[in-house]
């Protein structure tokens, strides 16, 4: 089927929070289309490329106007006649042509959703799920689920100072039965607020608002859950924390709001320890700001060889900001964020700069998200081996986790859960 590319369009939609975004939707001659929507952060790595919004507008700079003029005029113009099974050469076009080093004049927004339908579109063109056309032959395997059951930090007007309480289930056979792992605990986790009187609704990615006293509480809380639900809190299903740190942190100091207290970055550090030999944690995310690499530095040497230690914030999707901290054993895995880098091309470079680095890789959602579930394909057709979306209970979480069980289907017998493997460890 052709692939030459016919047609662009850049559309406004609405993402998860109740904000416009950027759609765009590609075609080809052959009768193909693709189409995929961008994500938008809330507690964004001040290195990521730009989301970008219109200023002094009615809905207060958040509107995409110019993001989706981006797509329907200098992008169109730029991809008409091309070969949309040209993704690199594409994406490298894409970002001579907004030509600013942090995508702020075409929007980073505008990009991803453009190459993000571009592979849709050379995908569909070729009568192969996305997944199968970015694996191109190679083996992959289903990624382990991290899985939010308490949203604090951005997420939840900083009702906790953690942002992403998570379950981890490495230990599952397989990535449906991490699902119905975890969403056992979920529902003991939902059960025990409710008998306490704490359940308050629900944060933006879905996991219960916490109306918790201490960040201990939750971590004892979430513990408890685990055992009500009948498993052993271990290595084979624990905890995973985003503790965003960038949010309360910056020049070496941390101001955590419940604790009412102003730590340095030894503090910090001290502070995740404890919670390390207290509580089943397997994983920790930016534990310290992005500005601090000596602190990440010092996490690591210190509890990476037990604990995956994830950059987010720290690495922006940004394969020389991976590459430099596996250098300096700043982190033992990388959180992979396509809107972070702006373009696929980019994404699997800083993905790919993790697995050269014996890291372990995380493709992830935004905060902000839509029906999209690109990231689906990309985290097994990259076979990134861990995947990181929100919680149960909003139905853009629920698109993600529903088409992982459809593609783990389709691998039928050939499945491979990633597991306890893929998890980032320090040598
Ligand atoms: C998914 C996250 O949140 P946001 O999209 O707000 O950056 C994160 O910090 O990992
Ligand atoms: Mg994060």
């Amino acid at each position: 089927m052709s692939t030459e590319i016919i047609g662009v369009i850049g559309r406004r939609v609405w993402d998860s929070r109740g904000r416009p975004t950027v759609e765009a939707e590609i075609r080809l001659s052959g009768g193909a289309i693709g189409r995929a929507i961008a994500p938008a952060g809330a507690s964004t790595g001040s290195g990521e490329a730009v989301d970008l919004r219109d200023g002094g507008d009615a809905f207060g700079g958040y509107d995409v106007t110019r993001a989706v003029a981006s797509v329907n005029g200098e992008i169109a113009t730029l991809l008409k006649g091309r070969d949309a099974a040209d993704q690199a050469g594409i994406d490298a076009a894409l970002i001579a042509l907004d030509g600013t080093a942090n995508k702020g004049r075409l929007g980073g927004n505008a990009l991803i959703a453009t190459s993000m339908a571009l592979a849709h579109a050379a995908a569909a063109a070729a009568g192969v799920p996305l997944w199968r056309h970015l694996a191109q032959g190679r083996p992959v395997r289903i990624p382990v689920p991290e899985i939010q059951i308490f949203g604090g930090g951005a997420h939840a007007a900083r009702r906790v100072d953690i942002q992403d309480f998570m379950l981890m289930a490495p230990g599952a056979a397989s990535f449906a039965e991490a699902l119905d792992w975890t969403a056992e605990v979920y529902r003991a986790t939902g059960l025990r607020m409710k008998r306490a009187g704490k359940l308050q609704g629900v944060a933006d990615e879905g996991g219960y608002w916490p109306a918790f006293a201490t960040n201990e509480e939750a971590l004892d809380e979430l513990t408890a859950a685990i055992l009500d639900a009948g498993f052993t809190p271990g290595p084979d299903i624990g905890i995973s924390l985003d503790v965003a740190a960038s949010e309360f942190g910056r020049g070496g100091r941390y101001r955590l709001a419940l604790d009412d207290s102003a730590l340095d970055t030894e503090g910090m550090i001290e502070l995740l320890g404890r919670w390390l030999t207290a509580y089943p944690i397997l994983s920790i995310e930016d534990p310290l700001a992005e500005d601090d690499e000596a602190g990440f530095i010092a996490f690591t040497s210190r509890f990476g060889r037990t604990c995956q230690v994830i950059g987010d914030d720290f690495l922006v999707t940004n394969a020389a900001r991976v590459e430099a901290a596996a250098a300096a054993h700043s982190a033992n895995a990388v959180l992979v964020k396509p809107n972070q880098a702006g373009t696929l091309t980019e994404t699997r470079a800083a993905l790919d700069a993790g697995k050269a680095a014996g890291f372990g890789t995380i493709v992830s959602a935004r905060s902000g998200e839509s029906e999209d579930v690109t990231i689906c394909h990309l985290a097994v057709g990259w076979d990134a081996g861990q995947f990181k979306v929100g919680s149960f209970s909003r139905s853009e979480r629920m698109a993600k986790w529903n088409e992982m069980l459809r593609i783990e289907e389709e691998l039928g017998r050939d499945a491979v859960f990633a597991g306890h493997a893929a998890l980032g460890r320090s040598a």
